[in-house]
Parts: structure tokens; sequence; C-alpha cells
């Protein structure tokens, strides 16, 4: 299965997305993220991505879930996510991401991916969890889900 990452920088009470510029998930707002790559840890590969995507440099990431998805049969990718409060540079805008701050207490999870609603209130809480998506062929609509809180990494 295809390791990625995501990776949330978060200041006060505002959090980091990208407008995603290409690839899976193009066009929606998600966190800095990407594949993991042949010899990465996965916290590696988090601090590698936020830098690629946004030029901003991350520090001491903490990892609070993880989750797979499936698209129809086939699984797609695991997915380590993690916050950070310790990060330096402005957020600028790549071939790959268009980035800008949120307002934690209005989430725009209608321009995000299905799954996000469910675990992002435990992200920003700060409580660990593990999921399990499955979405149709396409990754249009989310059709079962399973999420545990309080997973041990
Ligand atoms: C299906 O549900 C998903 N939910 C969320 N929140 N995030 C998702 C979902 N599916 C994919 N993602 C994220 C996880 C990774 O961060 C990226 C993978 O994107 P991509 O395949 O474009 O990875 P890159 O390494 O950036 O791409 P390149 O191979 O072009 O370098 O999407």
């Amino acid at each position: 299965m295809q390791p990625a990452t995501l990776c949330y920088p978060i200041r006060g009470d505002e959090i980091l997305l990208i407008r995603k510029k290409r690839g899976l998930g193009e066009g929606k707002l998600v966190g800095p993220g990407g594949k993991v790559e042949d010899g990465e840890t996965p916290r590696d590969a988090a601090i590698r991505e936020v830098e690629e995507e946004i030029r901003v440099s991350v520090e001491n990431p903490t990892k609070v879930g993880e989750f797979e998805f499936v698209f129809g049969t086939e699984s797609e990718m695991f997915v380590h996510v993690f916050r950070t409060e310790e990060f330096s540079g402005a957020p600028q805008e790549t071939e790959e991401a268009d980035p800008r701050w949120f307002d934690v207490e209005d989430m725009p999870y209608g321009e995000m991916w299905e799954d996000d609603r469910l675990w992002m209130p435990y992200l920003l809480s700060e409580e660990t969890f593990s999921g399990w998506f499955r979405f149709d062929e396409d990754g249009d609509e989310m059709l079962e889900q399973e999420l545990e809180t309080g997973v041990e990494f």
C-alpha cells in the first residue's frame, strides 16, 4: 500500500490548508502532504512535503492520526497525519499548492475530502485517531467509514 502524509501547521485558532493544484484531490482544500519516498520515514516525508509545497520549514511534527482509504475495492493509500505549531517561513504559493490560513471554528469542509470532517475535530483537539474510509471507484462519494480514537502511535 502506498504510504503518504498530511501535515497541518497550526497558529493559535488558525490552521493552514492548501488549494491543491495537481495530483489526487486537485482543486480541493487539503493539508500539505504527499507520498512517502523510498528510504524516508513518514515524519521526514511530512517535513519535506511542507517545504516543497509551500516553502515552510516544519520542526517536530506530532503524529495525531492515520487512515487508509479505498476507492472501489482497491486500497489507495495509508496516510500518516501530523500537526505542528513549530514552523518558520511565510507560506508561499508554488506549482503544487496555494496556501491559506483558516479559522478552526469555520472549517471549509464543503471543499475538502469527505472524510476530513470526521477526523479533523480530533486533529484540532489533539486526540489521536485511526480511520478506514471506502469511497466509490472515482473517489467522489464516501460509502463506508470506521474511526477509532485514543490510539497509541
Ligand atoms: C480520500 O481521502 C483523502 N482524504 C484526505 N484528507 N487526504 C487525501 C485523501 N486522499 C488523498 N489524500 C492526500 C494524501 C496525500 O497527502 C495526498 C496524495 O497526493 P499525491 O498523490 O498528489 O501525492 P504527491 O506526492 O504530492 O504527488 P506526486 O506523486 O505528484 O509527487 O493526497
